[in-house]
């Protein structure tokens, strides 16, 4: 990506107790990109997202560096997109002073003109009625509507950065995709980046440029999402995507057998090589490191052997294990 990062990530580390749940990673956000990080439950992602916000869980420790560091700018440059609208809103205030609110914490903007903004913000999600609806309070907002409203929140001061933690975990699938894509429109109005973490390859699929593969707490590979999805060159990258029912359809058994080992527990080498079927020899003692390959990067010591398409790796290995 030619353009100069809006940020930079570079060897973060996150530990509790000494243990740590994020190893040493090193990545960019571009200007207007959408990054998603993927990876399976306690791969680190929440915490990495966390991380950009400055707004780390108690007894987390933190080494490396974001830079710049937004954190203390949150609200303006970088701003999160909450996970639960309803509990993101104060039930005590109307959402337009809520809004306002918002604006005059990072600006000081006379109350009229942040009232005005506030309005103007429900009207851009698409709130109909956003005067009067301003004076509203969150109970009175169906789901649909607080929804939007937390979207108007999180856009309203135009930051550079958007972090969406699982933005639509708890939703079904049609609410699921109204969201990411009011989400997608409002981004570009803003012209933000969206750091966006999931667990659904299909919302990467749809909405991400690139894609930031974690395991274990560390960069598995990370490179254009369409390329990463449909030609992965991490073996782990390739056992998610075969784990998809597209591909596990016609089969009897989960296609990514095992589990990703407890912090702390780690293997010996590459924290995937028990679960890879590709793990040979330096993968046993020797982590690997991210390194380039075919313009992205990845960290496996195979990458080049992996069969095409990827996804049949895991089908050999089931039959091999049947
Ligand atoms: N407050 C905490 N105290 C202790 N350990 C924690 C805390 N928060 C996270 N962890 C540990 O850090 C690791 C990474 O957590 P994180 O929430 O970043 O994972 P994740 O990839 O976002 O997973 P999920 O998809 O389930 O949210 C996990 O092993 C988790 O148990």
């Amino acid at each position: 990506m030619a353009s100069e990062p809006l940020l930079s990530v570079r060897d973060l580390r996150i530990a509790f107790d000494g243990v740590e749940v994020v190893r040493g990673l090193s990545f960019d956000i571009h200007p207007r990109e959408v990054l998603a990080i993927v990876g399976e439950s306690g791969a680190g992602k929440s915490l990495t997202a966390r991380a950009l916000l400055g707004m780390l869980p108690h007894g987390a420790t933190a080494t490396g560096t974001v830079r710049p560091d937004l954190s203390a700018e949150r609200g303006r440059r970088i701003a999160l997109v909450p996970q639960d609208a309803l509990s993101a809103l104060s039930p005590v205030h109307p959402v337009g002073d809520q809004l306002a609110a918002a604006v005059r914490s990072v600006a000081r903007v006379p109350r009229k003109e942040a009232r005005a903004r506030a309005v103007a913000a429900l009207d851009r999600v698409g709130i109909p009625d956003a005067a009067r609806r301003a004076r509203a309070y969150p109970h009175e907002f169906s789901g649909g509507m607080r929804q939007r409203a937390v979207i108007a929140m999180a856009t309203i001061n135009e930051p550079d950065v958007l972090v969406a933690d699982e933005p639509t975990t708890a939703l079904d699938e049609e609410r699921r995709d109204q969201v990411l894509s009011l989400l997608a429109e409002q981004r570009e109005a803003v012209g933000a980046a969206l750091v966006l973490v999931t667990h659904d390859l299909d919302v990467v699929r749809e909405h991400a440029d690139r894609a930031l593969v974690m395991y274990a707490g560390r960069l598995t590979e990370l490179g254009p999402a369409d390329e990463v999805l449909t030609r992965p060159l991490a073996p782990y990258t390739a056992g998610l995507l075969a784990s998809l029912p597209e591909y596990a359809r016609n089969r009897r058994l989960p296609t990514l057998p095992g589990t990703p080992p407890a912090p702390g527990a780690l293997p010996p080498g590459c924290a995937f090589a028990p679960r890879c079927p590709l793990a040979a020899g330096e993968c046993h003692h020797e982590e690997p490191e991210p390194r380039p390959a075919e313009g992205r990067l990845t960290a496996c010591h195979h990458w080049a052997e992996l069969p095409h398409p990827a996804v049949e790796l895991f089908r050999d290995q089931q039959h091999a294990s049947s």
